[in-house]
């Protein structure tokens, strides 16, 4: 590996350099990586402005063809798996699971662009005898939205980074993607990019379709966002981070849609006839959630609410025994590490709150302790503090005096990822009670599983009201993601010559059309 980003065709390297930090040592890592300048995010997106016209009129099955070569592509990387193991500390098992769901996630984009909904065809056929006024042949497509500036995250350096959901949704949509990869990990970001460019160049696409800018500064991912070129943003990180970048784009002469997934603490609901019958089971399942991947998921089970009792306790007491055998495990970086443990120690702190269980004591650099804090109610809901994020495995139990004060915590929430119901079928009726609030907070409701390992597909919503994402309209994991980089153009009364192949009146395409209020 050289240590370059890649602008279009071109793989660059600059003497301005940085380095990925093996978290698992804190030993730097060769080789060292090319910053990008100002200047290369802008040839990036001028490249990818220059590429978008001819990319986005690529018929679905070249599309989807592109979109198999970047799976066989990541499939054939060497040292892949274990450049990431290196550069995040997450063992082999789970990225090479990863490299999966990520290869999985892109085939899955090629088959829905052969499906054809996603274009969106729906065509009014014109009425000319119609009175008072005749009627207009009026023909509706999606349209690919402009080239698209995506953020790979820490903490999926695969199915959430270069050739990521957001990356794979944006390229099946008919965008050009231009990707800061995420500074912690350039080695695993760089190989990735290259199997793209590789696809790109096999494909014979126009080599402004995929670039990778590389480096730690806040300039760079500034300067990508503020580009006249970029026309959406894809994130997934902190809630500082993505809301630094919403502003940016806001305030751009031409304000761009920001789709930042952020902050999420999951709620758990464990009802009364589920915690009686199985209270120390869900205890130990609720742990293994917490402590999955040193807790590093937005899905994780950030608070568990339900009705004090002593099944509740049955429950804590499970939970604490599991919790307090978990050895501490590697986080994602340095930073992360501190910031976790600043948020335990702030936790902790707070008033009413008290400690339950901490994981194993540390045994070396960079590892994560889980911990378990347990309060009431009433002190929940009088402190917003206590709803703060804490990323990685650290939860707090919620004593709840009545179902009122249940509902009260619930209204009290942000939004979120997900809400967990563990709940037995004499649970229902209370479990439909909070429903209507759990549809407002939430993109997922889920019951008698686990928030984290969201499945890629059709129906999934990986999304949620702020402060999950900045915008609760879509989702980031599955097909539905495609939506968030189209827009909806209405051609009426074009002669068939001048319109595109997806609404042309023969249909060369084979799309499914809606005509006249009709499915085909
Ligand atoms: N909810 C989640 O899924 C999730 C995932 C990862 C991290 N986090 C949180 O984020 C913290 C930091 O982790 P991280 O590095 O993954 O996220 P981050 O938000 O700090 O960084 C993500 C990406 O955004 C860029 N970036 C951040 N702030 C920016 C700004 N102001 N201007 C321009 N670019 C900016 C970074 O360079 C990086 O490429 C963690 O400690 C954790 O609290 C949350
Ligand atoms: O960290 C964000 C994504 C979580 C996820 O995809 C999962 O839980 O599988």
């Amino acid at each position: 590996m050289d240590g370059s980003f890649l602008i279009g065709a071109r793989a660059v390297t600059r003497d301005d350099t940085f380095r990925a930090i093996d978290p698992a040592t804190n030993e730097a890592l060769d080789p060292a990586f090319a910053t990008s300048s100002l200047d290369d995010v802008a040839e990036a997106c001028r490249l990818a402005a220059d590429a978008f016209d001819t990319y986005r009129e690529t018929d679905p099955e070249t599309r989807a063809a592109f979109l198999e070569a970047i799976a066989d592509e990541i499939e054939a990387v060497d040292g892949l798996i274990e450049r990431a193991v290196r550069e995040t500390g997450l063992p082999q098992g789970r990225i090479t699971g990863e490299r999966g769901r990520t290869t999985g996630q892109l085939r899955l984009f090629a088959k829905l662009l052969c499906q054809g909904r996603w274009a969106g065809v729906v065509i009014d056929t014109a009425l000319p005898d119609r009175q008072p006024l005749p009627r207009a042949d009026l023909r509706q497509r999606r349209i690919a939205l402009g080239p698209v500036a995506v953020f790979g995250a820490s903490n999926f350096p695969l199915a959430f980074s270069v050739a990521g959901g957001d990356t794979a949704s944006a390229l099946a949509a008919g965008c050009p993607v231009v990707v800061k990869g995420h500074p912690a990990h350039p080695g695993t970001s760089l190989l990735v990019g290259r199997a793209i460019q590789a696809a790109v160049r096999k494909c014979g696409l126009p080599e402004g379709v995929f670039s990778l800018v590389q480096g730690a500064s806040n300039a760079l991912g500034g300067a990508l966002v503020a580009d006249p070129h970029i026309k959406a943003v894809g994130f997934t990180g902190s809630r500082h981070g993505g809301l630094a970048l919403v502003e940016i784009a806001q305030k751009r002469p031409e304000p761009i849609p920001v789709y930042a997934e952020m902050s999420s603490i999951n709620p758990v609901l464990l009802f009364p006839h589920a915690l009686a019958a199985r209270a120390a089971d869900l205890g130990k399942a609720y742990v293994g959630s917490l402590t999955m991947g040193a807790g590093q998921f937005c899905t994780n089970p950030g608070i568990v609410v339900a009705l004090d009792g002593p099944d509740l306790d049955r429950f804590v007491d499970a939970a604490a025994e599991a919790l307090g055998g978990a050895a501490p495990q590697v986080m994602l970086t340095g930073s992360i590490h501190a910031n976790y443990d600043k948020g335990v120690t702030l936790l902790g702190g707070q008033s009413g709150v008290e400690t339950i269980a901490r994981g194993t004591e540390d045994s070396g650099v960079n590892r994560g302790r889980a911990a378990l804090f347990g309060t009431t109610g009433a002190a929940f809901v009088a402190n917003p503090a206590l709803a703060d994020e804490v990323f990685g495995a650290a939860s707090i139990v919620i004593r709840c005096a009545d179902k009122a004060e249940v509902a009260r915590v619930l209204e009290g929430l942000e939004g979120q990822l997900t809400a967990t119901l563990q709940l037995d079928d004499e649970d229902v009726e209370d479990a439909r009670a909070l429903l209507p609030i759990l549809e407002r907070k939430a993109g997922r409701i889920l019951a008698n599983g686990w928030p984290t390992g969201v499945e890629v597909s059709y129906a999934m919503v990986h999304g949620g009201p702020f402060p999950a994402t900045s915008d609760s309209r879509t989702t980031s994991v599955g097909t539905a993601a495609i939506e968030r980089f189209l827009r909806p153009v209405c051609y009426q009364d074009l002669p068939d010559a001048l319109l595109p192949k997806a609404i042309q009146r023969a249909n060369p395409l084979g799309l499914p059309r809606l005509i006249d209020g009709e499915l085909e």
